[in-house]
C-alpha cells in the first residue's frame, strides 16, 4: 500500500525536522512571505488507477481538512477540488500546513467547482448554506453532507430549531440519516446522506440498541455532554477565545442546543414511542473529543450486567463501536485521531439506575470519519478503508 514517491510543496520558513528525510526536488519559490521547496516523500498510499473522484466543500474547515488527511490513507479516493470561502484562491498547505506532504489542487470558491468532474462529495459547510449549495447538484453525485441541514426529517423541527427556513424541502425527502451502525442497510443505497452530529452520534450509539431491546426506560434519560472546541468550527468566535475557554468549562444550550431534536428523532424512531430527554452540552478547554454521560433507569428486573452483555453482543461484529472491559473507564485520550466510539457501563448508587459513559473524537467519528464510512458504504468498499488508525495517545 505505501511507497509511491510524489511531490509536493513544503514549507520550510522555520526549519523543519523532516528536511533531512526528503529529496528537494526543485528551485525554491516565495509564496505568501513563506519559503517553499518541491520535495518528494517516500512513503504514500498507492492509489487505485482510476480513483472515485472526489470534491470537498468546505476543505479550510476542522472537517474538511480531516476528510482530506483521511483520503491520504485510503486507495480508492482521489481529490479533484477542494473548495473554500475566504480562503478561496489559497493553497490549503498554506492554511493547513500539516497536509503539505499532500499533492492537492488549490482550494477554489464553491461557484467554480466542476461538479461534473467528480463522482462524490463531501460537504463540509455551516449548514444554513448546505441545502442552497446541494439542490444545485447534479443528481447522480453521490452526497455525505456533514452539516444538520439535513438531518431531522420534520422540516418544520428543522425551521422551529434552526430559526431558518428549509430551502430544499424536496431533497429532504431522500435523505438517509447517516448512524453507520444503525442505518447501515438505508445507507447502502443512498445518494444523499445526512451525517450525523457528533454529540447524536455519541449519545445514539450506547442508547439505541438498549431502547431497542426495551432494557432502559424511556423516561428520564439525562445525559451529560462535554466536547472540545474544535466542534465549534474553525471561525473566530470570542466564547471559544483562549482566555475564555482556558483553566474553565461551561455549559450552553442548556434545555435548547439544537441537537435535541435530532436525539429525540434518533431515540423515538428506536423506541417507536416519542422520547424526551434532558440533554447539556458543555465546553471543555481540549482540543478535539467528546464524552457523554448518561444516566438511565433500567426496565423492571433489568440488571447493569444485562445492559452490558446486550451492548457486548449489538456491537460484537463492529470495527469502530467498543465496549470495554468492565470497570474500564473511556477516555477521550483513547479515541484521539481515530474513528472509534469506545463506551461502558456502570452501576449507580441509586439502585435501577445505570451510568453510560462514551467518547468519540468530535471530528472523527462525529465528523469526518463516519462521512468517510458512510461513503465507502454508499460506494460499495469495506466500511474500514482509510479508517483503521488506532487513537494518538497520549
Ligand atoms: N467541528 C466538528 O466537530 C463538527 C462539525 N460538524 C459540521 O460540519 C460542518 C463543518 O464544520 P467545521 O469544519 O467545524 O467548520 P469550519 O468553520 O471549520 O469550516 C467551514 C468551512 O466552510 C467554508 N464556508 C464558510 N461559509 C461558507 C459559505 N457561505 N459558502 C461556502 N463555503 C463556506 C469555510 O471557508 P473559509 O475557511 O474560507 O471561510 C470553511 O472551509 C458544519 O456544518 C458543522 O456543524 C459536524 C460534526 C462535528
Ligand atoms: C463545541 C460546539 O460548539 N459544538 C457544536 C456542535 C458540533 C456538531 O456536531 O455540530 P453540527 O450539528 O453543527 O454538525 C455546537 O454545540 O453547536
Amino acid at each position: 500500500m505505501t511507497s509511491s514517491s510524489t511531490f509536493s510543496s513544503f514549507c520550510v520558513d522555520s526549519g523543519c525536522l523532516w528536511k533531512e528525510e526528503m529529496k528537494v526536488f526543485k528551485a525554491k519559490r516565495r509564496n505568501a512571505g513563506k519559503l517553499f521547496v518541491k520535495c518528494s516523500l517516500t512513503t504514500k498510499t498507492q492509489k487505485a488507477e482510476k480513483p472515485i473522484r472526489i470534491g470537498v466543500l468546505g476543505a479550510s474547515g476542522y472537517t474538511g481538512s480531516e476528510i482530506v488527511r483521511l483520503l491520504a490513507n485510503h486507495p480508492h479516493f482521489g481529490i479533484n477540488f477542494l473548495t473554500a470561502d475566504r480562503k478561496a484562491g489559497q493553497s490549503l498547505s498554506s492554511v493547513f500546513p500539516h497536509l503539505i506532504t499532500q499533492d492537492l489542487p488549490n482550494l477554489i470558491a464553491v461557484k467554480d467547482a466542476d461538479f461534473s468532474s467528480v463522482d462524490a462529495v463531501f460537504c463540509c459547510l455551516p449548514h444554513g448554506t448546505t441545502q442552497d449549495i446541494i439542490k444545485g447538484l447534479p443528481k447522480n453525485l453521490k452526497i455525505v453532507d456533514l452539516s444538520a441541514d439535513f438531518r431531522l426529517r420534520d422540516i418544520s423541527e428543522y425551521e422551529q430549531w434552526y430559526g431558518q427556513a428549509h430551502r430544499a424541502p424536496d431533497l429532504q425527502k431522500e435523505v438517509v440519516y447517516g448512524m453507520t451502525e444503525i442505518l447501515r442497510d438505508e445507507i447502502k443505497d443512498a445518494r444523499l446522506v445526512a451525517n450525523p452530529g457528533c454529540y447524536p452520534t455519541s449519545i445514539q450509539l450506547p442508547l439505541v440498541p438498549l431502547i431497542k431491546g426495551n432494557l432502559i426506560e424511556f423516561r428520564n434519560i439525562i445525559i451529560d455532554s462535554k466536547s472540545g472546541v474544535t466542534g465549534a468550527g474553525r471561525g473566530a468566535k470570542e466564547a471559544n477565545m483562549y482566555a475564555e475557554l482556558a483553566e474553565g468549562i461551561y455549559s450552553y444550550g442548556v434545555t435548547r442546543h439544537r441537537h435535541v431534536p435530532e436525539i429525540e428523532q434518533g431515540l423515538s424512531d428506536a423506541a417507536n414511542s416519542k422520547i424526551t430527554i434532558s440533554f447539556t452540552p458543555h465546553l471543555m478547554p481540549i482540543i478535539r473529543g467528546m464524552q457523554s454521560t448518561i444516566y438511565v433507569e433500567m426496565a423492571s428486573g433489568v440488571t447493569v450486567e444485562d445492559l452490558y452483555q446486550h451492548l457486548k453482543t449489538a456491537y460484537k461484529d463492529e470495527e469502530f463501536v467498543i465496549l470495554l472491559e468492565k470497570g474500564i473507564v473511556p477516555r477521550t485520550h483513547d479515541v484521539r485521531g481515530s474513528n472509534y466510539c469506545l463506551m461502558n457501563v456502570f452501576p449507580d448508587r441509586i439502585p435501577g439506575r445505570a451510568i453510560i459513559v462514551s467518547v468519540i473524537d468530535n471530528l472523527l467519528k462525529g465528523a469526518s470519519g463516519q462521512a468517510v464510512q458512510n461513503l465507502n458504504l454508499m460506494l460499495g468498499f469495506p466500511e474500514s478503508t482509510g479508517l483503521l488508525s488506532p487513537a494518538l495517545f497520549p
